[in-house]
């Protein structure tokens, strides 16, 4: 008999499992759509280890009521649906996947802000419509990203990469964060400033810090009244930081003149928002990293932090890494 049980809460490759079911017993959901939030309560109380996805709500009530429980690896960077206080208070460690998406995420980070930019979806929409009848010499404008200020929000792993991206196509980089970044920086000549001075500043700005109470709603309406008028919007770190009926509010006033936002709250949003008709705005289904390459990396990223776990060692990389420090 196996020395542990696992529950996954998705199915993911056999080749990546294969590790984890020479060791355990495992649990694999088996339906597309995640657990509910019970049958996640149910097959985790059992459970030694969890792998879980940010689709999963892992809160304080889940953790108490699964007693054996002593990993929780997450196929993600950003952890923000668990309570990593309750699991550390248990001494559980949480690992997640930070580093294999960074270059990825930047991508689609990139793609969005271009897209955005030069209206690309307006575009295709024109020929879906059948409106496109001839070249225009003032038809479909959109802006140009070389010589104007990107705006990074969180300058961390994905922040930077998007800077460097940014930097190769000639724009100027402002960042802000809780503290000066400046090797970093240095290499991409971009500028530490408040957050108040990123927003008046920049012609794009693009989100990458954490969700985290701190972040909650940061883009306000008072941050978009702060923002360019025609600014553009990109979100790709998570749909809490932005609070939408004002980004909503922005753009019908004409104040805002793009997004692109490849996070929401809620996931999915729904298909009658009116952000979802809204013109200039392009919506991405969180598919940051969603390469070939980086998933399958995340998912052995996840194993990797799961078997660690499950054997009482330190995890590649953890969350949480304090829990290490007690034992
Ligand atoms: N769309 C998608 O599919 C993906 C989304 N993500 C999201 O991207 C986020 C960032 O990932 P990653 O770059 O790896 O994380 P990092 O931890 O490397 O970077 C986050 C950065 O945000 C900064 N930060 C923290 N708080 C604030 C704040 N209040 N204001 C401004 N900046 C702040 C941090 O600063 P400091 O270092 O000083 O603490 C850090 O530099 C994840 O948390 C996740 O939510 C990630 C991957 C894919
Ligand atoms: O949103 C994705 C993540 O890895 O975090």
């Amino acid at each position: 008999m196996s020395q542990w049980r696992v529950f996954i809460t998705r199915r993911l490759p056999d080749d990546i499992l294969a590790p984890l079911f020479e060791h355990a017993d495992v649990d694999v959901w088996p339906e597309r759509l995640p657990p509910p939030y019970d049958e996640l309560r149910r097959r985790t109380a059992a459970a030694d280890g969890l792998l879980c996805m940010l689709t999963d709500r892992i809160d304080a009530s889940l953790i108490a009521q699964a007693p054996r429980l002593r990993v929780i690896s997450q196929m993600a960077v950003g952890y923000d649906n668990i309570d990593v206080a309750a699991a550390t208070a248990r001494g559980i460690p949480v690992g997640h996947t930070p580093g294999v998406l960074t270059e990825s995420t930047a991508d689609l980070a990139f793609a969005l802000i271009l897209a955005a930019a030069r209206r690309l979806l307006d575009g295709v929409r024109f020929i879906e419509r059948g409106a496109w009848q001839t070249w225009e010499p003032f038809g479909l404008l959109g802006q140009d990203v070389h010589g104007k200020t990107l705006g990074i929000v969180g300058l961390g792993r994905i922040g930077a990469a998007t800077a460097r991206r940014a930097h190769g196509f000639g724009m100027r980089i402002l960042y802000t964060g809780p503290r000066e970044k400046p090797d970093v920086a240095a290499a991409l000549g971009a500028t530490y400033v408040s957050f108040e001075r990123l927003l008046a500043e920049s012609d794009v700005v693009s989100i990458h810090c954490p969700l985290t109470p701190a972040t909650r709603h940061l883009f306000n309406a008072d941050a978009f009244a702060r923002m360019k008028p025609g600014a553009i919007l990109v979100n790709t770190a998570r749909g809490g930081i932005v609070d939408h009926d004002a980004l909503l509010a922005a753009l019908r006033a004409g104040h805002l003149g793009a997004a692109g936002l490849d996070v929401t709250e809620p996931e999915p949003l729904p298909s009658d928002h009116p952000l979802m008709q809204c013109e200039r705005v392009i919506i991405t289904p969180h598919i940051g990293s969603a390469t070939v390459q980086t998933r399958r990396r995340m998912a052995q990223m996840a194993v990797a932090n799961l078997l660690a776990g499950l054997r009482g060692e330190r995890l590649p990389h953890c969350a949480n890494p304090e829990v290490f420090e007690k034992r």
